[in-house]
């Protein structure tokens, strides 16, 4: 139930758009068939191949009439206003006239796809069109096949296909942040610099609101009992049940007495509903009374500060943040809430971007340590080798990482991160049952808490990420592609233990490219622009490509082969050679989204 609440306002649809010659007596009628076949057979595509959020298939919204010119133009328009259109691909097999018959909204992303035939110039209005995008600064996508087809091929080439998705993904993502809210549950934490909020950022490049509440609305809602109680009886089962306490690390002295520590499960738990009504709302609270709290705050995504005021007195977030993060709860499975730990909205909102791109959850994480192969020999006299030979880091912090990222969910035998409506009950018990909840480190935790414990398994293609703030300059992204690995146990052990060893662990190592940032792993490690980064399944590194330049973002580091980087055409107008200084060159020259 509370499922379909969050989603009610249901998913950003897909505009599609056929463009044809407006010549009637002949012209427009022998086109008007294989045009509207090429938007019917897009439309079918993204919907039999994308997903929403929740799992169901995205929707496409056609144009009524081929689009031959402004009047035309213009109708579409008002359709996709009134249907929730986020996105609009353009498609046509021939000429049309370019500024007649575009789509004007600067505000959603645009793509144009022109036919590879010859019979009809469709590639020529494709490079028309750009031309007039570029010229009223509206960046947009162009897709144009690389082979030659027939007339009355009906097909969508594969390369086509690619960029269709590719664009589609990101363009989602682009419209699934637009109108949601990022909500701070607390504020600064430890002094962490992603953790000052910046509304500019948020409303300028995402499209976003910010709002806030006090953490001591958190008090308020258990002494005054605004929650589900039959839903926390539930929960609390739920927990005993699966949730299996590890051992304690603190010195006896330091050490919660065991009505304690169950109480502070009842504590947590607790915490873990009333985040989630704060970000969500939830329908239960208006029949028990709370009209105004069952609203929530519309948020995608929220963050928790905790440290210090919170966690110097009260159980810390991390169960709140690891459970809501996950695929799967006392309710089930579902799709994951997006909670950064130590409020850093920064990688919160990145954690937002691999979210929306691969719909699985994401491993917020300390870049703690890069560990060289020398350093790793002379502690533990092993040599680093596979993946790890050239040394890894070790991505560690107390909450916040999902539990799908133990990686015990599997395909073919391989440990990956599904999104929901693939994993199983069975997959996300495995993830359960790889976690233990150690006691807090009540040193750093004073008000105690259970911290997740698991090791992530190696081999599991993965994309690290993070966004930062650069005065004068604004948001840019930084994309490490690489993999989780796994060391022998005693090797894990002897490195593990000297951090925080009741916190979440993953080794990861980056893909090399002998070049810049990506020379050595230190390099990576060293060019890391803050103490948070966010872990996403797979390799998506071109994908966040892709959508940071839809929202204007600079990416200041990336290992993506070149081939498979997709910017909007206009990027090459900013320089061809130096690619790098080209994007920066773009988005300052456009400016955020929603300026
Ligand atoms: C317990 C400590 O304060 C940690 O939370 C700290 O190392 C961080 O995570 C900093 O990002
Ligand atoms: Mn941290």
């Amino acid at each position: 139930m509370i499922e379909q609440y969050r989603w009610q306002g249901g998913f950003p649809k897909i505009g599609i758009r056929p463009t044809i010659d407006g010549r009637r007596r002949g012209v427009r009628e022998s086109l008007e068939e294989k045009t509207m076949t090429m938007a019917r057979n897009v439309a079918e595509f993204f919907s039999s191949t994308l997903r929403n959020p929740d799992g169901s298939p995205v929707e496409c919204v056609i144009a009524d009439t081929c689009i031959g010119g402004v009047a035309e133009a213009s109708a579409a328009a008002k359709k996709f206003a009134k249907e929730n259109v986020g996105l609009s691909v353009t498609v046509t097999p021939c000429w049309c006239y370019g500024t007649e018959t575009m789509d004007m909204d600067a505000s959603i992303p645009q793509a144009v796809w022109g036919f590879n035939g010859t019979e009809r110039p469709g590639a020529v209005y494709l490079a028309a069109v750009l031309a007039g995008y570029a010229q009223k600064g509206i960046p947009a996508f162009g897709i144009y096949g690389h082979d030659v087809q027939d007339l009355a091929d009906n097909s969508i080439p594969q390369d086509v296909q690619e960029k269709l998705l590719a664009f589609a993904k990101s363009g989602l993502a682009v419209a699934n942040l637009r109108g949601k809210s990022y909500l701070s549950m607390g504020s600064v934490s430890m002094g962490i610099a992603g953790s000052v909020v910046n509304e500019t950022f948020f409303q300028d490049y995402l499209g976003m609101r910010n709002e806030y509440v006090d953490m001591s609305e958190f008090v308020r809602r258990m002494d005054e009992v605004i929650y589900d109680t039959a839903e926390y009886e539930k929960a609390l089962a739920w927990v005993k049940e699966y949730c299996k306490e590890g051992p304690d690390n603190n010195e006896p002295e330091g050490q919660k007495s065991r009505e304690a520590k169950d109480k502070d499960w009842e504590t947590v738990v607790k915490m873990a509903l009333i985040a989630r009504d704060l970000m969500i709302g939830n329908p239960r609270l208006a029949e028990l009374g709370f009209e105004e709290e069952a609203n929530g705050h519309n948020a995608i995504a929220s963050g928790f500060q905790g440290q210090r005021q919170w966690t110097d007195h009260f159980p810390n977030g991390d169960f709140m943040e690891a459970m809501l993060n996950s695929s799967f709860d006392w309710n089930g499975i579902r799709s994951p809430y997006i909670v950064a730990t130590e409020n850093d909205s920064l990688n919160g909102v990145t954690m937002l971007f691999g979210y929306l791109l691969t719909h699985s959850a994401q491993i917020f994480a300390d870049v703690r340590t890069y560990w060289s192969p020398d350093a790793v020999k002379r502690v533990t006299g092993y040599t680093l080798e596979g993946k790890a030979a050239e040394g890894i880091i070790h991505l560690i912090n107390s909450g916040a990482a999902a539990l799908d990222g133990s990686g015990e969910q599997t395909q073919n035998g391989q440990p990956v991160m599904k999104p929901h409506w693939e994993i199983t009950q069975d997959e996300a018990d495995n993830c359960l049952a790889a976690t233990s909840w150690r006691p807090a480190s009540t040193g750093y935790f004073r008000g105690g808490g259970f911290s997740s414990d698991f090791l992530t398994k190696g081999g599991m293609p993965v994309t690290m990420a993070r966004i930062n703030l650069v005065k004068g300059l604004g948001p840019v992204l930084q994309i490490a592609e690489g993999y989780t690995v796994d060391l022998p146990e005693a090797v894990h052990d002897a490195l593990d233990k000297r951090t925080d060893p009741t916190w979440p662990t993953t080794w990861f190592t980056p893909v090399l490219t002998g070049e810049g940032s990506f020379k050595t792993v230190y390099d990576v490690m060293d060019n890391w622009g803050a103490n948070h980064g966010v872990l996403s399944y797979g390799h998506v590194g071109a994908d966040l490509i892709t959508l940071a330049s839809m929202l204007r973002i600079p990416v200041n580091m990336h290992n993506v082969p070149e081939e498979k980087i997709y910017r909007p055409k206009v990027w090459g107008l900013h320089g061809t050679s130096d690619k790098e200084g080209a994007d920066y060159r773009a988005c300052q020259n456009f400016g955020p989204l929603y300026k």
